[in-house]
């Protein structure tokens, strides 16, 4: 998309700050130059990572410093001038893509507009709008869905972003796996990039509300583990502790903010976590301004049966009675999860049916 001379800190610095006087999350930071200088079991950044992936789930990757990383960051910069100009083109023209016309019962992926689904079990509808490009139309595992000439035009850099950034999880997938003491490659082979899966990127944009207005209800991520770049705040996630307090995520230059989703939670037998988040408008100054997401879904292959895994340490994660029952493959799981909230024909019932792993956590 031409050239992007931007740095995340230039783009940062053409925003407001993120006010210094709201509470936190406490992540921590790891670094992926570290992740990758070292074999896992005798590199401290690794057992940070599992000690992570156990407890909260959610952490800060700092790309610096790391070729791929860094190449990830320039993805983003450009990715987000990529999507401020879809959003920017007429109803007409985003219509193109919209899911509904995806007649494949793959219809999660392409442009939802804004309202269109719920975000709680009271009904209150959204406040954003997104674009799901699936990774198997970018790699050409599968026949792409219709998309602006804005979006054609930009399959390269598309493409770039995403084998980037699956190979970036593949990377913390091995560093978990060791951990675990499974048997080499297993996780990564539950999630190869020429084997079709619900890998996507995401634009996400919302418009400036009113302070404190949710714009998209609380909710654990469905799949593997997610790659968030952020440039405003707004982003909170719920504290495991017994208070279950909101805290903001504060964004990072040069940082992604990492989460693990539901299936990492299915396949460990519940050892690591998947953790609730949600998003306001941006605190303070920056509640002013249209709020621009995007993400990277990484997801196990559509057949992969989201059950434990069999071997190392999940063997010793105890069995809940009805475990076996109702397991899903990935591919019914997405769907299952990510239609239910459609606003049209929506009824409570539907809400209930689409929740994942939050279980007594779902507020
Ligand atoms: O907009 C954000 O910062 C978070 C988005 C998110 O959680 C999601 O799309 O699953
Ligand atoms: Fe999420």
């Amino acid at each position: 998309m031409g050239d992007v001379p931007y740095t995340p800190e230039h783009t940062f610095s053409t925003f407001p700050p993120f006010p210094d006087d709201v509470v936190t999350a406490p992540l921590v930071t790891l670094s992926l130059a570290k992740l990758q200088s070292a074999p896992a079991l005798t590199n401290p950044e690794s057992l940070a990572l599992f000690d992570c992936a156990k407890s909260l789930g959610f952490f800060y990757l700092d790309m610096r410093g790391s070729p791929e990383g860094e190449t990830l960051l320039d993805g983003a910069e450009r990715l987000h001038e990529l999507e401020k100009k879809f959003f920017d083109l007429s109803e007409e023209e985003r219509e193109v893509s919209a899911r509904e016309r995806r007649n494949d019962g793959n219809g999660y992926y392409g442009w939802k507009r804004m309202g269109t689904t719920v975000m709680d079990r009271k009904g209150t509808i959204d406040r954003y709008e997104t674009f799901n490009i699936k990774k198997d139309d970018i790699v050409g595992n599968t026949a792409p869905l219709p998309a602006p000439k804005l979006v054609n035009d930009n399959m390269r850099l598309l493409s770039t972003y995403v084998r980037t950034a699956h190979g970036i999880i593949i990377h913390l997938l091995n560093h978990l796996n060791a951990h675990l003491r499974l048997p080499p490659g297993t996780l990564a082979g539950l999630h190869r990039l020429n084997h079709e899966s619900g890998d996507h990127v995401r634009f996400k944009r919302s418009p400036a509300q009113a302070p404190g207005t949710l714009h998209s209800g609380a909710h654990t991520d469905f799949g593997t583990l997610t790659i968030l770049f952020n440039w405003l705040g707004g982003l909170q996630l719920q504290l495991p502790q017994d208070d279950k307090q909101w805290v903001y995520v504060r964004p990072v230059p040069g940082a992604a903010i990492v989460n693990l989703g539901d299936a990492l939670v299915k396949f460990t037998a519940g050892l690591f976590r998947s953790n609730i988040h949600r998003v306001l408008s941006p605190p303070g100054e920056q509640c002013a301004l249209e709020r621009y997401s995007l993400v990277y879904f990484s997801r196990p292959e559509d057949s992969v049966l989201l059950k434990r895994l069999q071997g190392g340490i999940i063997d010793e994660q105890p069995r809940v009675e009805g475990e076996e029952e109702e397991v899903t493959n990935s591919k019914e799981w997405i769907l299952r999860r990510g239609l239910a909230n459609k606003a049209d024909n929506w009824t409570p019932d539907k809400w209930d049916k689409g929740r994942g792993t939050e279980g007594d956590r779902d507020p």
